[in-house]
Parts: C-alpha cells; sequence; structure tokens
C-alpha cells in the first residue's frame, strides 16, 4: 500500500499494491494494520457505503457532529469521481482549507478524510460507484452540510459547468460555510 501525503496533513491518499496474473488482479483494499499505522492511531471503521451516481451528481459537502463524527475511508470502485475534504475544524491551523483527489476505478486511490472534515465529490463518468467505510454510525440528527459552491471555501470543482451539476434538494439549500455549525 502506498501512502502519498495531500496538502492537508491528516489527509490521505492510499493506493493499494495490485498483483496481476493471468486470472486477472488481487489487491488488499483495507488492511488494518497498514491502515493505522500510516493514520497514527486506531480507527475503528463501523459503517460500509455504497452509492451509484449519474455524470455531474455532486453529494456533499456533508458531515456529522460530534459524538457521532465521521472519518471515511472513500474510494470510487467503478467511474472516475473528484472528491473533497475541507478541514472545518475552528481550532486547526488547516480551517477553511480543501484539498481534492481524483478517485477512480482505474488509479484505485483511496482517500482518508478524517473527522471534523466535510466531505463531498462530483461524478466525472458517465456513471461512478462509490464505497466508504466510516467511523461513526449514520446519524440523521448529527448531519450537517455546507454549500458546495460556497464562495469563502472557492472549492475548484472540475470540468462540469455548473448548470450541469446535479444536486439534492438539501444540498442546493445547504448553508455557507460562515453560517454552518461546524466543529469547535
Ligand atoms: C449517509 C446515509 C444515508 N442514509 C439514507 C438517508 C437518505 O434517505 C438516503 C440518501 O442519503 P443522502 O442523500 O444523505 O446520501 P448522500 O448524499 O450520498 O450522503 C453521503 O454523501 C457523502 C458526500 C458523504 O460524505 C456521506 O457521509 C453521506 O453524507 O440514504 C442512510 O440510511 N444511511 C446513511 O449512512
Amino acid at each position: 500500500m502506498n501512502v502519498i501525503a495531500t496538502a492537508l496533513p491528516e489527509v490521505l491518499i492510499f493506493e493499494p499494491r495490485v498483483f496481476s496474473d493471468d486470472r486477472g488482479w488481487f489487491m488488499e483494499s483495507y488492511n488494518q494494520a497498514v491502515f493505522e499505522k500510516a493514520v497514527g492511531y486506531a480507527v475503528p471503521f463501523v459503517q460500509d457505503n455504497h452509492s451509484y451516481s449519474k455524470r455531474g451528481a455532486l453529494r456533499g459537502l456533508h458531515f456529522q457532529l460530534p459524538p457521532y463524527a465521521q472519518g471515511k475511508l472513500v474510494r470510487a470502485t467503478q467511474g472516475r469521481v473528484w472528491d473533497v475534504a475541507v478541514d472545518i475544524r475552528k481550532s486547526s491551523a488547516t480551517f477553511g482549507k480543501w484539498v481534492g483527489v481524483e478517485l477512480s476505478a482505474e488509479n484505485r486511490r483511496q482517500l482518508w478524510i478524517p473527522p471534523g472534515f466535510a466531505h463531498g465529490f462530483i461524478t466525472l463518468s458517465e456513471t461512478s460507484e462509490f464505497m466508504y467505510k466510516t467511523t461513526a454510525l449514520y446519524n440523521k440528527e448529527s448531519e450537517g452540510a455546507i454549500v458546495w459552491n460556497d464562495p469563502q471555501l472557492a472549492i475548484q470543482w472540475p470540468e462540469i459547468p455548473a448548470a450541469d451539476v446535479l444536486l439534492a434538494e438539501k444540498d442546493a439549500a445547504a448553508p455557507s460555510f460562515k453560517d454552518a455549525r461546524v466543529f469547535d
């Protein structure tokens, strides 16, 4: 597993080693010992999620507040997405900073987004399937969101014209970064 740093020190890219032979290929998509060594602490994954999206679908920016804050280990198993993590911890030196990484079935990259970050992704291919592990269970009451095109965050979403972005109603109506309830 290749571990690659990003512009945000706690957000990491994991690139599995792929073993190919005449039958096809094999990879470890998750190895607790390798993962926890890279992250530096124990990470209790308790839920796995899987979603399917059409081109231009943008899910996010989402998070859950404590005590249900979620770390997420995310990847695309079909198609291509552009994935974003935003540091929303007021006490952090990188508060309000974001990183974007392309995740695809082809590059097999995974992104570790710790608790305290908002997360979103847009589908760049015709369709995508997206799978992720989370460190806390889904809890509707703890859900928070920030609007995807917040001017203060100024996330440089790629390729898709704004008019073609496909949003859930709740995401279109999400609060600005300035108004959202975030992490203290
Ligand atoms: C996230 C989630 C949703 N649901 C339900 C609620 C709702 O009726 C339906 C669809 O939910 P959503 O519209 O919130 O799905 P979606 O927009 O895909 O939400 C996800 O977006 C990405 C960016 C994340 O980071 C995730 O943590 C999660 O917030 O699924 C669950 O039952 N369990 C869950 O863990």
